[in-house]
């Protein structure tokens, strides 16, 4: 079947295509199909991009491109424009590829900008699953580790937990047993640097065509992972030893593609992401554990009866500019953790009836497929 659609696509005028060398950057019938629309441009995926020069990967190999002057036109807004892990349609025109589309994203992760604006920064497209780094020392934080699981369900990109450091932890069974609590149904890794089955776990889970990332506090080892996973050679051969000026590609690469395969997007940006909000909405706990005295459950401490935080408002234990900060912050959902725990928590009660009810029914499967 995969072979007659490809074939279906060369026959369109995908000459382009090179079936072997782009299925190893993540191009998948899915996207085949997707590109199909566009029968006379090509294909490549943005690897890299700096000072609106894009590095892409195609089947011809690494070319520079920069987008039409229609696209820029068009563009309604920064998410519109390619990022990292993007599928772009590219056209050739004397001697430079110019982008004309950016297929539809399957996931999208986007961080919000410091500062004023708090626009809303494109940081990786297509991520299948992502990583999610935590320490099983010093960093081990479960209300973290729920901020990063919605940060990651929110992009479309499934988690996947990787509990580093074990050899620093003493009490791995009851950490771990916390964890598949919090990120119920998500797969869990545990790994050290001082062993080398708990990244070879991590690389056999993943799928040739995956496309995958990794996100987590800073020290907790990310790169220690994903050099384990990269092998050295990869990393230098991609960009850091690759300064060729003339050409535009000083910038180093973003989305490799591993060694026996599966594409790897390592971004800084995505490596930080939503740190600062879990930071942000610790410093709130005092309104949080307030919110819990108000009379309804739901109180948006306005004018509602019997809201506790009002009323700390006006015995002076905190400002007025305080709340109004906690509710900025709100809004710009740092604190969506909460709402998506809710959702889950609702979205559970309606299938099961209750969390508790649906461990039993997942106990009852594994039992049958053990059978
Ligand atoms: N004991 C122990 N140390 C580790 C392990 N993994 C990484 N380290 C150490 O932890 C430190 C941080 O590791 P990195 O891989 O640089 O962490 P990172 O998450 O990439 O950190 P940033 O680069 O700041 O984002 C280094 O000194 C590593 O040697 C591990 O499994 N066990
Ligand atoms: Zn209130």
């Amino acid at each position: 079947m995969t072979s007659q659609k490809l074939y279906s696509y060369y026959t369109l005028g995908g000459r382009f295509l090179n079936n072997y060398k782009t299925k190893e950057f993540g191009f998948t019938d899915e996207w085949i199909e997707k590109a199909g629309e566009f029968e006379d441009l090509q294909t490549g995926r943005v690897t890299s991009l700096a000072k609106g020069i894009y590095k892409l990967i195609t089947s011809q190999g690494d070319i520079n491109a920069e987008i039409s002057g229609k696209f820029r036109f068009t563009a309604a807004g920064p998410l519109d424009y390619p990022t990292v892990g993007d599928f772009v349609m590219i056209r050739q025109e004397a001697g430079s590829a110019i982008i004309h589309q950016v297929l539809p994203r399957k996931s999208v992760l986007t961080r919000k900008e410091a500062g004023m604006t708090q626009e809303n920064q494109l940081i990786a497209a297509n991520v299948d699953r992502i990583f999610i780094c935590m320490s099983l020392n010093s960093d081990f934080n479960l209300r973290r580790l729920e901020r990063y699981l919605t940060i990651t369900w929110d992009s479309g990109a499934t988690p996947v937990v990787v509990l580093t450091k074990a050899d620093l932890c003493e009490d791995v069974t009851s950490k771990l047993d916390a964890v598949s609590e919090t990120a119920f149904g998500v797969d869990i890794f545990v790994t050290s640097c001082m062993s080398d089955d708990g990244w070879q776990n991590v690389k056999e889970s993943i799928a040739k065509e995956q496309t995958v990332a990794f996100i987590g506090s800073s020290g907790v080892g990310k790169s220690t992972l994903i050099n384990a996973l990269l092998g050295e050679d990869l990393m230098d051969t991609n960009g850091l030893r690759n300064d060729d000026k003339g050409r535009h590609t000083t910038t180093r690469c973003e989305l490799f593609v591993m060694p026996d395969g599966g594409i790897l997007i390592d971004t800084p940006g995505m490596r930080e992401l939503g740190v600062q909000s879990v930071d942000l909405s610790r410093s709130f706990s005092d309104i949080d554990e307030l919110s819990t005295a108000c009379r309804f459950n739901d109180c948006q401490h306005e004018s509602e009866p019997g809201c506790a935080v009002k009323e700390a408002i006006t015995e002076g234990k905190f400002t007025d500019e305080r709340l109004h900060s906690y509710r900025k912050l709100e809004r710009e959902a740092a604190y969506a953790e909460m709402r998506a725990r809710k959702r889950e928590e609702e979205k559970i009660k309606r299938m099961f009836g209750s969390k508790s009810e649906m461990k039993k029914k997942l106990s009852e499967v594994k039992e049958k497929n053990r059978r």
